[in-house]
């Protein structure tokens, strides 16, 4: 069996963070595996309260996954602070970790900040050299490129501008704007564009998660970039129209839509 690994935080609400990426490993067919930065006390509504991991137990966990089980790919959400973000990039590089997709999580769908201003140096200088994909949404896109972005046109030449300074891909994605949820992925100076139909559910928390962990999954399996993120957007769209509506905020979305358990 392929495996993956999350590296990312605990959402105690299970829409987003760990949660949500070991729910999607597992539905696109991969063993995963995690290593928490930190937990959130957090639903529907919001963030409370953050509780960090400290680097040296990070880094614990990290040894413990690398030295047994090998991950076919890793996928890095939520890290909040610098030290944290050393840690990471430090021992992926001693592990020579493949198949890297970095979900530079700045702020929640709730509105909650989940990045100290201090880290975003650490993340695009340590992390994004390391990634095969990086998958900004068009605020983190912003913030990463100094750009604003308004059309398509902006998305282009944020992620170029992304792509180029830190030499990874990057996908940048459309769940923001208002009339598609196409994403553009721009990769050796050329952009390619993953058309994606607008659903009407208003649930959309951890989106970028799962979306960013259905890519890693797919590396794991072993497709390529482009039809990673193509079955990416089949899973994220398959897991939105299935309309689940829990909690009192934007709900999380349901995983199982396409599961034929005998459990279920
Ligand atoms: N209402 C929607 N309908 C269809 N796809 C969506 C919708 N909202 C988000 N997506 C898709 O979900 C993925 C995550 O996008 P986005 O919401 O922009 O990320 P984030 O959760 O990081 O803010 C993207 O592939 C995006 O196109
Ligand atoms: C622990 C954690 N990690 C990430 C997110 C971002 O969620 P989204 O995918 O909705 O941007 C979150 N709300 N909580």
């Amino acid at each position: 069996m392929n495996t993956a690994l999350t590296i990312a935080g605990s959402d105690s609400s299970g829409g987003a963070g760990i949660q949500a990426d070991i729910k999607t490993m597992t539905a696109n067919g991969v063993f995963a595996m995690s290593a928490i930065t930190a937990l959130t006390a957090q639903n529907t509504t919001g963030v409370t309260d953050i509780f960090e991991t400290t680097p040296h137990f990070l880094a614990e966990q990290l040894d413990a996954v690398f030295t047994d089980i090998f991950p076919d790919a890793v996928k890095i959400g939520m890290v909040s602070s610098a030290a944290l973000i050393e840690t990471i990039a430090e021992r992926l590089r001693f592990y020579e970790a493949k198949h890297i997709v970095v979900d530079p999580v700045m702020v929640a769908t709730s509105g909650s900040k989940l990045l100290r201003d201090d880290a975003i140096t650490a993340l695009t200088e340590k992390l994004l050299p390391m990634a095969e994909v990086v998958t900004p949404n068009i605020p983190e896109a912003e913030i990463l490129s100094g750009l604003t972005i308004t059309d398509a046109a902006g998305m282009e030449a944020a992620a170029q501008k992304i792509s180029e300074a830190y030499g990874c891909a990057v996908l940048c994605k459309g769940g923001h704007k208002v009339n598609d949820a196409d994403d553009l992925l721009w990769r050796d100076g050329k952009a390619q564009w993953f058309h994606g139909e607008r659903i009407a559910n208003p649930n959309t928390h951890g989106t970028g998660c799962t979306l960013s962990s259905a890519i890693a999954s797919n590396l794991a399996k072993g497709y390529d970039l482009t039809a990673s993120v193509e079955r990416a957007k089949a899973y994220i769209s398959g897991c939105l129209s299935a309309m689940l509506d829990l909690g009192h905020g934007s709900g999380p979305m349901n995983h199982m839509f396409e599961l034929k358990s005998r459990f279920i």
